[in-house]
């Protein structure tokens, strides 16, 4: 298992590097904010449910969020299940599966750090784990238990996750200075529903607002 997390660190590494070419930025200090990366590695069981009761909306598998990281690598069973927003779509509030094709399949998925890096020029990836598709018209159904693992790449925990030099030279900043530990720590107290004094004003004059954002990760 830990060799599993080190090789996943250093493929995101590999990937920050790629965005560094493809941004333009020679110094290595995107690279140089992960290191050493503050990353989880979450493995969800998610038990049998009847399909109905997803349905009803009285349980989930996991609801729609973004992760907080600039990316998050992500790896699941056979089951299904796994969606991803549809940004195309005009209606709003719409998915679309990422069924699994083949369990060594990777998945990347661009998270709020990322948007915040780059001043949101990048989106993150809103997802969730629901009814997997070919369950979702019978009725009765019960659906079963799935597994997954998610590789929630994160910077180093002192470093700034606000707008990097290069995003900000002709726009002003959309997301405030704040560290990666600060960050994930007022992330979570929106998940978990704890008022963080310490930075209940901190977001107030910029797009973001803890009440405005879904998350889970
Ligand atoms: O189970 C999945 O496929 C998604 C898991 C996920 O989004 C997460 O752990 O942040
Ligand atoms: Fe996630």
């Amino acid at each position: 298992m830990e060799d599993f997390y080190r090789e996943c660190d250093s493929v995101c590494l590999t990937l920050m590097e790629a965005l560094e070419v493809a941004w333009g930025i020679d110094d290595g200090s995107l690279v140089a904010r992960c290191i050493p990366s503050a990353t989880d590695l979450r493995l969800t069981h998610y038990p049998t449910v009847p399909a109905d009761e997803i349905k009803s909306g009285s349980t989930r598998r996991i609801a729609p969020h973004t992760d907080f990281g600039p990316i998050t690598l992500l790896f699941q069973d056979s089951t299904g299940g796994l969606e991803i927003e549809d940004r195309a779509s005009l209606k709003g509030n719409t998915f679309v599966p990422l069924p699994p094709t083949d369990t060594t399949e990777m998945i990347v998925n661009v998270g709020d750090t990322l948007t915040r890096w780059t001043n949101g020029n990048i989106t993150g990836g809103i997802h969730q784990a629901t009814t997997p598709e070919s369950m979702k018209v019978e009725s009765g159904l019960v659906i079963p238990p799935r597994m997954s693992m998610a590789y929630l790449f994160k910077a180093e925990r002192n470093t700034s996750v606000g707008p990097l030099p290069k995003f900000v030279s002709k726009e002003p900043a959309k997301y405030p200075e704040i560290t990666a530990f600060g960050f994930q720590r007022w992330k979570n107290s929106i998940v978990y529903n704890v008022e963080e004094e310490e930075h209940a004003h901190t977001f107030d004059r910029f797009v973001e607002t803890p009440k405005a954002i879904k998350v889970q990760a």
